[in-house]
């Protein structure tokens, strides 16, 4: 696979980054070495992502990636991760056809070097991944053809754990061929050669094995790829390298991983050309004997791998128990690997992506200099290694620049970043993820003196030692996260995160239960609750009784959870319906309605109409059952892993899901304060619309089916002072992907209920979670002033035109009201005098006066 951009010229310092990548997960191992000029070899950490939500997101790629690359935006950072995963999963269901990037309006291509997607797309994979290993369709034909025999047909039986069915089954046959002195047969197809490359197995015992012994070794030019076939460095097995790498964030579990790396770290993690350039800093452990004739990767070694085994050891494909090898990609000074470390079959991928900068350079490196000069060379095998090396160069122009330490660098960098990507953030890109290890690089080069002396113990590279200025600086201006907005209150910490680090964070004080204002008649008492509303003789779990309880009658004799706690498809279906067509018989008129009395308490205007809701009732106090009885969805809270963001598309803060949320889950209630409508009209007179981002919830699911409410019997939520995380769910028209359902859980009377969010559909992790509020764009008469949508919806109700201000709305609306005077402004202009003289002066200075208007109006 090719991406190709212009490239660096000095890759006088290197980084080695290592992704490993796996079907399952993507796990994201960063290796960093680092040679500088004879400065050795620094490297020296290994950090795990805990990749579970790059895998979520990487596999959910859509099907054609058509993506503007935006400084900032995840696209870059996701092709990797699907490539990464397209590597790892052996031309699985991740690839995709000739995709197109766009960057500053140009199209950069992406070739993948699997163009598979024909119609028979699962033998051509099978062949690809045969290919891979050298082995020819033709010998791969009849092996594959005998077990889709076997198998009835079953691909994923073949297909599994990367065709280690097919590749077992393809090297007994030809053994058993072999043994049967019938014929030898080379390995390899290539003009009856053994495959250039090798086949590195470490097996169970961690013995090295190798499918060559002439254990010869490719350079760029030979590691030029046939069409349609990977070369490969190593094989390894998932369950092994899974196992050794459980994903972790914390600096802890960084620590617990150094005994890996320190292995890592004590070989020379340079290359080749490093190593011609600096033999006195080329260790012998760890390298191959002759390191120019016999490149050799800085293998994260293990127990008994020697290079006896290393070199004599044949390839048994069906015993090994696989492991890991790593090893750099060095990178020339043209960006093409010049070192390919031993057996490394790869094609790169080469991104100086500094180009990427130009939107934003706020978040570039500082210094005064375009620090943030690298190339990335990706280099990968089909079976799941890909190694980025960044050639970072901008370090060694800075006078003052000393190698930092890199416990520091990736410490630094998991304070960054990582603890981002636990939560993936669809803003951030790998573009930024390496732009910010140079920065840190340098910052931490540059400062590291200085900081070093003040720290107490000058000899501890601790990380309570690191100088932390740069970063925090930069911190500051590139993003803002919280972990927790709920001060702990929740079941579950929801995170805030600005990677722009522009907006003010939002001044509100988390409740995670509604409180009433002042007024607000809310009667809790068990006293209310009569004993046919609710299930006294019940225990346990109600849903699991034969007939369902008392607590069932207001959803029909069901309960509207199934036993997962999701809403039941019935139920929803025809809550959706009620809002999606409503009809007449969907809506009530109060005899005197407490919103229009709100506005006008002597004459107030006929009620508008309030839609009929359907009610949840849920098991509560009184009822024998227990807390963990299934209809008590909401009253348990917060369940899911939720996110506030920024969003892009000017409608403030968001919610975001960083899980997938099946149909029907409770996502959260909206919690506010319990006013009067009385307080809300009076409270939003006061602020006279500052408070941009608030939407008060009135709660009149039931205002129908009473004659006439008090004053403190008609209720809203609003969030805007004390709310949970639901005050910051956007509106979306028509096809939002939450419904909001009245919960009645301890209030029988129904003045006041729980508004309960539930998704409506299968919901992605990452998407943006929203709501339709019901907002009617045309009703200027409501007390809260509409805001401009920008839902994206298809079925946007607000029909202004989007990006015309209010104003020019106004100017276009005053107009338009008055064509009649308009027509006499032409008249007017065309005839003067003889608009004048029919009209005198008074349309002359309404002219004027109108023209003040339209004048006057700030645009
Ligand atoms: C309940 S709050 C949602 C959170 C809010 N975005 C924030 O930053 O706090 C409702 C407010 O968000 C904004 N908003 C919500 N949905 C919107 C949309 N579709 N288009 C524009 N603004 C929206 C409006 O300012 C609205 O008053």
């Amino acid at each position: 696979m090719t991406l190709e951009f212009p490239l660096q010229k000095r890759p006088d310092c290197v980084f080695s980054l290592a992704l490993l990548a796996r079907p399952e997960r993507v796990f994201f191992l960063l290796l960093s070495s680092c040679v500088v000029q004879g400065k050795g070899n620094l490297l020296s950490s290994v950090h795990h992502i805990s990749a579970h939500h790059f895998s979520l997101s990487c596999l959910k790629l859509p099907e054609k990636l058509i993506v503007p690359i935006k400084y900032n935006d995840n696209v870059i950072f996701a092709l990797f991760c699907s490539v990464i995963t397209s590597l790892s999963m052996n031309l699985s269901n991740m690839l995709y056809d000739d995709p197109i990037l766009l960057y500053a309006g140009k199209k950069l291509h992406v070739n993948y070097f699997w163009d598979i997607m024909a119609p028979n797309r699962k033998v051509i994979k099978a062949y690809n991944a045969m290919r891979s290993l050298g082995i020819s369709d033709d010998e791969v034909k009849p092996v594959l053809k005998k077990l889709l025999k076997l198998y009835d047909g079953k691909w994923e039986l073949i297909e599994e754990d990367n065709y280690r069915t097919l590749i077992d089954t393809y090297f007994e046959s030809k053994e058993d061929k072999q043994a049967e002195g019938k014929r030898k047969t080379p390995i390899s197809h290539h003009d009856g050669e053994r495959p250039k490359q090798k086949l590195h197995l470490v097996d169970g015992d961690g013995q090295v094995s190798s499918t060559d012994n002439s254990r010869q070794e490719l350079s760029v030019e030979d590691t030029e790829i046939p069409p349609k076939t990977f070369r490969q460095e190593m094989i390894k097995s998932s369950r092994t390298s899974m196992e050794d790498m459980k994903p972790t964030t914390s600096s802890q579990a960084l620590q617990t991983r150094l005994t890996d790396v320190e292995r890592i770290s004590s070989l020379p993690c340079m290359a080749a050309r490093d190593r011609k350039l600096y033999p006195e800093n080329a260790p012998s452990a760890g390298y191959c004997e002759d390191p120019t004739d016999e490149p050799c990767n800085p293998h994260i070694r293990r127990k008994n791998i020697s290079s006896d085994h290393y070199q004599k050891e044949h390839m048994k494909p069906r015993t090994e128990k696989l492991k890991l090898h790593l090893g750099p990609v060095s990178t020339s000074s043209d960006g093409s690997s010049d070192a390919p470390n031993g057996n490394l079959c790869t094609k790169s991928l080469s991104v100086p992506y500094q180009n990427m900068h130009k939107e934003d350079d706020s978040s570039a490196c500082n210094n005064n200099t375009r620090a943030c000069k690298g190339n990335i060379n990706i280099a990968s095998s089909p079976l799941g290694e890909v190694k980025i090396s960044l050639n970072y160069d901008a370090a060694l122009g800075q006078p003052n620049f000393h190698v930092p330490d890199m416990d520091a660098v990736m410490k630094s960098m998991e304070e960054k970043h990582l603890r981002f990507y636990k939560t993936f953030v669809p803003q951030s890109s790998m573009v930024k993820l390496l732009d910010d290890l140079c920065e840190i690089y340098l910052n931490l080069g540059l400062n590291s003196n200085q900081k070093r002396s003040n720290c107490k113990n000058a000899n501890s590279h601790n990380a309570a030692c690191l100088p932390q200025q740069g970063v925090a600086d930069d911190e500051k201006n590139s993003f803002r996260f919280l972990s927790d907005i709920t001060k702990g209150s929740e079941n579950v910490k929801i995170s805030l995160l600005d990677d722009t680090g522009s907006e003010e964070l939002p001044k509100f004080n988390y409740i995670p239960y509604n409180i009433i204002y002042q007024s607000a008649n809310v009667n809790i008492s068990l006293a209310r609750i009569a004993d046919e509303g609710c299930c006294a003789d019940c225990s346990g779990d109600c849903l699991s009784l034969s007939f369902p309880c008392a607590c069932a009658q207001e959803t029909g004799g069901e309960f509207a959870y199934t036993p997962q706690g999701l809403l039941k498809e019935e139920f929803l279906t025809v809550c959706m319906s009620m809002i999606m067509e409503p009809q007449d018989n969907h809506f009530v008129y109060c005899q005197e309605c407490p919103l229009e009395r709100s506005k006008n308490d002597k004459m107030p205007e006929p009620c508008k109409g309030h839609m009929v809701r359907k009610f949840i009732k849920e098991c509560w106090r009184k009822c024998g059952c227990g807390m963990q009885c299934g209809n008590r969805v909401v009253q348990r809270g917060l369940r899911c892993k939720l996110q506030v963001f920024l969003t892009r598309e000017g409608k403030g803060w968001g919610l975001r899901t960083l899980e997938d949320l099946p149909k029907g889950s409770f996502v959260c209630e909206y919690v506010g304060e319990i006013l009067t409508n009385t307080e809300l009209y009076e409270r939003t007179l006061q602020n006279s619309g500052n408070d941009r981002h608030t939407y008060p919830v009135t709660l009149d699911a039931d205002w129908g089916s009473e004659g006439v409410l008090k004053d403190e019997e008609a209720l809203c939520l609003d969030a805007t002072y004390n709310g949970n995380v639901a005050r910051f769910i956007n509106h979306r028209c028509s096809d939002a992907n939450l419904i909001d359902i009245p919960v009645e859980v301890e209030t029988p009377d129904r003045h006041y209920y729980h508004l309960a969010l539930f998704t409506n559909r299968n919901v992605n992790a990452y998407e943006e979670l929203t709501w339709d509020y019901g907002i009617d764009f045309d009703d200027h008469d409501h007390p809260i002033k509409a805001f401009q949508c920008c839902c994206g919806s298809a079925l946007c109700r607000d029909k202004k035109p989007k990006g015309q201000s209010d104003n020019l709305v106004l100017i276009s609306a005053i107009l338009c009201q008055n064509l009649t005077f308009i027509l006499y402004v032409l008249l007017f202009i065309a005839f003067p005098r003889y608009s004048a003289s029919q009209s005198g002066c008074m349309y002359g200075f309404k002219l004027k006066e109108w023209e003040i208007k339209i004048l006057h109006v700030p645009f």
